[in-house]
């Protein structure tokens, strides 16, 4: 049994909570919101968040942080991505060297350009940072749906030591060396996803979606493998497979805000409806500014950032990405697939 404190008590935050009691472990969970710890004290459940969800009488829930951070075998960071370094400041002092902790949020801070578990272990350099990422919505996870995931560390045992920490009958956990592929992909998908919702709201069919979906991760891999990403990460769980499930789940918040938009809501509006994070509105910035970096062509993501930021209504997005100059499928990719990294374990 390990001792395991979770910071966030979102969707994902109580759907890992709940999973990682079910495989024996001590459980506490922390939120920075007062009526959110009462909520889950009184009702051992998140009404809003992952109603249905019924988490068991013996788990703690704190506004401390400090005590949620002392004497855990492991922490789970779980707070969306824009509150990933404030959090992560305010966990620092109390932190122990080589402590464990496990992001699980998806996205890439604009203002940086950095990866989340980038940015964890520049707030706390003494800590041993690992991601867990893939197809995997907290409203399935938490009624005990199969899904599969990776953990992606840079040492193997930390991530061999998490794989048997999360894995159940009914969570499989691969592992990973692909630290930044993983951290990419986790973080792209949701700007394509939103993209994909966009199509759905404006009553296009399912060739759009698949279409969204393979230039999607064609788009997401030519940034990744550019940026030291390995191609077999993008077409693996944390690539394609997370980028499948967002942009056709109905549990996708980025999905449902793509809908909204794609039939005349604005950004705002969107955010404002679907009430749980929208990442993909954060990471739509950043992967933009990433491409022009890297000097690669990211025509889906460039036109959401135009229909997020610039008003342009979706429908003549779709036509600009039609209309684009002609092309051979792939053949940058392929280019790049000769020139990829070697793999460390
Ligand atoms: N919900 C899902 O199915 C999955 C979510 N994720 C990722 O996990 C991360 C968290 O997502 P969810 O739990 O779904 O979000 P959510 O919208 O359900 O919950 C957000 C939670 O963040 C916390 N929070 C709010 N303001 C905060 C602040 N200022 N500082 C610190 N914490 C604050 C609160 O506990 C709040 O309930 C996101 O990056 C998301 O992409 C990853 C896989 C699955
Ligand atoms: O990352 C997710 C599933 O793997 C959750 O996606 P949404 O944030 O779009 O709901």
């Amino acid at each position: 049994m390990a001792k395991i404190g979770i910071i966030g008590a979102g969707s994902w935050g109580c759907a890992l909570a709940w999973l990682l009691h079910n495989n024996g472990n001590q459980v506490t969970v922390w939120s920075i919101m007062e009526d959110e710890v009462s909520m889950l004290k009184n009702c051992h459940e998140h009404k809003d968040k992952l109603p249905g969800v019924i988490l068991p009488k013996e788990m703690e829930f704190t506004t401390d942080l400090e005590s949620v951070a002392a004497d855990k075998d492991v922490l789970v960071l779980a707070v969306p991505s824009p509150f990933t370094r404030s959090t992560a400041g305010k966990m620092a002092p109390l932190i122990k060297e080589g402590q464990k902790i496990v992001n699980v949020a998806k996205g890439i801070e604009d203002s940086t350009l950095m990866t989340l578990s980038e940015i964890i272990e520049q707030e706390i350099p003494q800590a041993d940072v690992v991601v867990l990422s893939g197809p995997s919505h907290a409203e399935e996870v938490g009624k005990g749906i199969p899904t599969t995931i990776v953990v992606g560390a840079k040492r193997k045992d930390t991530a061999e030591y998490m794989q048997g920490l999360f894995m159940s009958q009914v969570f499989r956990v691969y592992t990973s060396s692909d630290v930044l592929g993983i951290e990419l992909g986790a973080a792209l998908k949701n700007v394509v996803a939103l993209a994909a919702g966009m199509a759905d709201g404006l009553g296009y069919g399912d060739n759009t979606k698949a279409a969204l979906i393979t230039r999607g991760i064609a788009e997401i891999a030519r940034l990744g493998i550019s940026m030291g990403g390995r191609i077999e990460t993008f077409y693996g769980l944390t690539g394609i497979g997370d980028l499948i499930v967002t942009c056709a789940s109905m549990h996708s918040r980025n999905r449902k805000a793509g809908i909204l938009i794609g039939k005349g809501a604005t950004m705002e509006e969107a955010m404002n409806q679907v009430k749980m994070v929208v990442e993909g509105v954060y990471s739509a910035k950043a992967g933009y500014a990433l491409a022009q970096k890297y000097q690669v062509n990211v025509p889906i993501i460039e036109q959401v950032n135009k229909i997020l930021f610039e008003g342009m209504p979706a429908a003549q997005a779709v036509s600009e990405l039609m209309l684009r100059d002609k092309k051979v499928e792939n053949i940058d990719l392929r280019q790049l697939y000769q020139n990829s990294v070697e793999i460390p374990w």
